[in-house]
């Protein structure tokens, strides 16, 4: 028989991917990672939740302490990303680092498992022609999660399985209903783990960082209004400025040196191009010349078409065909074509 290991989150998703294999015949181990800090974050509802439905399904479970390492990687990650300015993007780096990377060693060491699967909503297969492993949108694209996987590694992608990648959401509530699964009506995240958490981003990062008020200015260096920190604020954002002027502004730059939001109009916080580093490649390899795909700056914004150039040490230059507004450092920059993740990277300051 098959063994695999199931990330179980206490999710519904993770729920139906682990009820599923187990219905198809494999021998499933539901693994828990404790990421989370502090009594009565999400995280311990979520092992209760887990470790219910392996009762039901009458599968092993395991949890496995992995608080240090989400400290490390994500929350100190986030705070500093912050401080200097920048909007961190917190799921790609969490899943590659603190969640496949450790639960396919896990298996794969203590449990002599050498696949995982999570609840995620994205398609893995592998390409016979280049000899790689793809990573393509689900089928569900209103579910759609690649945008937060295109850091995994080949190594990981070859190591993982998304049974939810082919079904759409009401499916998987379907699914959970028909197997009678404690965690069929449990609400949707709607958040950042972390934002769930602690109610709102705001009030996480102000545990960590503190308040220090500056100038809000135009970019001849106009003293607009104040602000309360530069960590409360995004690139594009336009509510919460406290600031009246006859045409809408928007912030256009965070700088931490001089203390400092800087604002715009809508046209000044629009870009004909950024670049982008740390760069992680999946359908293809690194490419020595020009590229043309369509790229998806945030989670929810829609893919446009770009010119990829690349600089060479994992950095592109990323050239919109349409100028493009409230372009986020910190954030990915995810590229497809079509269907398919050809690579991504962390968009820099500028
Ligand atoms: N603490 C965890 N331990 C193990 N696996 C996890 C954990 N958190 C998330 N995962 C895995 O990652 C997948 C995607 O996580 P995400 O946080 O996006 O939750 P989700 O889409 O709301 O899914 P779910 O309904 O399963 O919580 C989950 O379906 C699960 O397989």
């Amino acid at each position: 028989m098959k063994r695999i290991v199931v990330g179980l989150s206490g999710g519904v998703d993770s729920s139906v991917a682990a009820a599923a294999l187990h219905h198809q015949g494999y021998e499933v181990i539901g693994l828990t990672l404790w990421l989370m800090k502090g009594k009565g974050q999400c995280c311990s509802e979520g092992m209760v939740d887990a470790a219910f439905i392996c009762e039901q399904l009458g599968i092993p479970h395991e949890i496995v302490d992995t608080r240090e390492l989400f400290q490390e990687n994500i929350v100190d990650y986030l705070v500093s990303g912050y401080e200097s300015g920048v909007t961190p993007l917190p799921c790609s780096q969490c899943n590659r680092t603190v969640k496949f990377a450790p639960m396919l060693k896990y298996a794969k060491e203590t449990l002599g498992i050498d696949q995982i699967a999570t609840g995620h909503y994205a398609r893995i297969r592998y390409d016979e022609a280049t000899g790689r492993y793809q990573l393509l949108r689900a089928r569900d694209h209103n579910k759609d999660q690649s945008y937060f996987l295109y850091d995994l590694s080949q190594e990981l992608l070859a190591g993982s399985l998304f049974p939810l990648g082919e079904i759409v959401k009401e499916e998987t509530r379907r699914m959970a209903a028909q197997y009678q699964l404690k965690t069929a009506d449990k609400p949707e995240s709607q958040d950042l783990c972390l934002v769930e958490a602690h109610g709102s981003m705001q009030t996480f990062l102000d545990r960590y960082i503190d308040l220090k008020e500056g100038e809000i200015v135009d970019r001849a260096g106009k003293i607009l209004g104040k602000h309360t920190g530069i960590h409360h604020y995004t690139i594009g954002q336009r509510k919460g400025l406290g600031i009246a002027a006859p045409e809408p502004l928007y912030v256009m730059a965070l700088d931490p040196v001089m203390n400092r939001v800087v604002v715009g109009s809508r046209d000044e916080a629009t870009q004909p191009d950024c670049t982008a580093g740390r760069t992680n490649w999946i359908a293809i390899p690194e490419p020595t010349a020009p590229i043309r795909a369509q790229v998806q700056v945030r989670y929810r914004s829609k893919p446009v078409p770009v010119t990829a150039i690349p600089l060479g040490e994992g950095r592109i230059k990323l050239g919109f065909d349409e100028p493009q507004f409230g372009i986020t450092p910190g954030q990915a920059a995810v590229l497809y074509d079509g269907e398919v993740v050809l690579g991504g990277g962390i968009i820099e300051r500028r």
